[in-house]
This record gives structure tokens, C-alpha cells and sequence, in this order.
């Protein structure tokens, strides 16, 4: 009887420690996840969204390869790991979106952005349309925005006028982003498409989308 009876609690236990764990998740609000192509003004907007809501947003913490530079705290600036265990990581699903910069691989992980979640802040992910792809099979749930150009010449112009990229880079970029307007178009792939032509405009809209989806449960915490 007394078997039966802890055999009884130490499930309700479990039951109770798995509840827990899934409210730990599901805790605070859904990731933010901009896409578009490289020039569409993503980080424009986003340096008005953060300047406007400076307490709001957190970013991730990637993982790299490459060894700390002075200064850097592990967890902090970066996770620190290396090669063999990041790959292995990757194999198992545990990343969104991976690069390799000079020999070094650098990641978004899936823990990582749920590690902003439970601080109760929304996780700003600029990712592309890999990264879209593979945040849509995880349980993340992410709030999917595509900036749009208004079209590629005034993409070029914009670029140009950037003036970052060589000319071989800028040409890529372009290619890339006419496929990436194609998948940013297509019914279902993203919640909303914000076309920057105007960029008051280009931001109104994002800014009445962060606040009708990622208001909190409680009221008063998380007002956008
Ligand atoms: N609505 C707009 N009208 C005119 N210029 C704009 C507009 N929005 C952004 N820009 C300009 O276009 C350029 C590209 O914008 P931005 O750097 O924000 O793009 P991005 O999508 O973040 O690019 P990347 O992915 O390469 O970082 C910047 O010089 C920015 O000032």
C-alpha cells in the first residue's frame, strides 16, 4: 500500500516537475524574427524599435569556434566552444542557423534564444531564410516579419549608397535577394510583409505589429 503510495507521488512529481519545466518555456514572450534581403533596412529599423523600446528586446548569445579575445566572458559575449562539439550540437538539431567567418563557425542556438525568453524580454532574431526554414520546426513559435525593398533598383541604390560592399559582393547580394523576395512573397511564410519605401511608414507598421502580438498576459508588464 505504502509502495503504491509514494509510487503515486513520486509520478504526481514528475507530473508537477514537467509542468513546471513546460511553463519555464513557454515563459515570456515570442521570438522576433526579421528577415529580408541585405540592404532592405532590417537594422535601420530595428535601431528605432530598440531606441524606442530600449528595455523591451534582448539578443541572443551565439556560439563560436573562435578562441576569446580579451575581455570576452564566456556565456556573456559569446558561448565559447569548439569545433568538434559544435558540430556534433548542430547534428542533433540544437541550432537555427549557422556561418563559417575565416575558418571559425559562429551559430544561433535554440537554448539560446529561450534564455532570453525566460528573462521576459522579446529575442530579436536578424536571420535569413535558412535560418526561417529551420526556426519553423522548432517549438520556438516566432513572430516572422519580412522587410521588403520596394524593388531591386531601389535596393542597388540603397546599397550603393551604403557603401559597404565591393562590387562583386554588391552583385551577390542582389542575386540573393531576388530569391529571397520570392520566399519572403509566398503565402504562409511570413506573419506579415513590411514593404520600406517610406521608412516612417516602414516602421509604424512594425511597431502596431510588435505591439498587437507581443503584449503581455499581464497587463501594464510588457506594453508596447
Ligand atoms: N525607407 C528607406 N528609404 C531610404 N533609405 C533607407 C530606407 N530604409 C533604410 N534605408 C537605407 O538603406 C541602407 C540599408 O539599410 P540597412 O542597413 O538597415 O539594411 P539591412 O537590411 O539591415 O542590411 P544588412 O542585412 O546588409 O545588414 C541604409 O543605408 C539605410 O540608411
Amino acid at each position: 500500500m505504502l509502495k503504491i503510495l509514494l509510487r503515486g507521488l513520486a509520478l504526481n512529481s514528475i507530473t508537477n516537475l514537467l509542468r513546471l519545466f513546460a511553463t519555464m518555456v513557454q515563459k515570456g514572450p515570442r521570438p522576433l524574427v526579421l528577415c529580408g534581403p541585405s540592404g532592405s533596412g532590417k537594422s535601420t529599423l530595428l535601431k528605432r524599435l530598440l531606441n524606442d523600446f530600449p528595455d523591451k528586446f534582448g539578443f541572443s548569445v551565439s556560439h563560436t569556434t573562435r578562441g576569446p579575445r580579451p575581455g570576452e566572458k564566456d556565456g556573456v559575449h559569446y558561448h565559447f566552444t569548439n569545433k568538434s562539439d559544435m558540430i556534433a550540437a548542430v547534428e542533433k538539431g540544437e541550432f537555427i542557423e549557422t556561418a563559417t567567418f575565416s575558418g571559425n563557425m559562429y551559430g544561433t542556438s535554440k537554448r539560446a534564444v529561450e534564455d532570453v525568453r525566460c528573462t521576459g524580454k522579446t529575442c530579436i532574431l536578424d536571420i535569413e531564410i535558412e535560418g526561417v526554414k529551420q526556426i519553423k520546426q522548432t517549438d520556438l513559435d516566432p513572430l516572422l516579419v519580412f522587410v521588403m525593398p520596394p524593388n531591386i533598383e531601389q535596393l542597388e541604390k540603397r546599397l550603393r549608397a551604403r557603401n559597404t560592399e565591393q562590387e562583386d559582393a554588391l552583385k551577390k547580394r542582389l542575386e540573393t535577394a531576388s530569391r529571397e523576395i520570392v520566399y519572403g512573397q509566398e503565402p504562409g511564410n511570413f506573419h506579415i510583409i513590411i514593404v520600406n519605401d517610406n521608412l516612417d511608414k516602414a516602421y509604424s507598421e512594425l511597431r502596431d505589429f510588435v505591439s498587437q502580438n507581443l503584449q503581455s498576459s499581464e497587463p501594464g508588464v510588457l506594453d508596447y
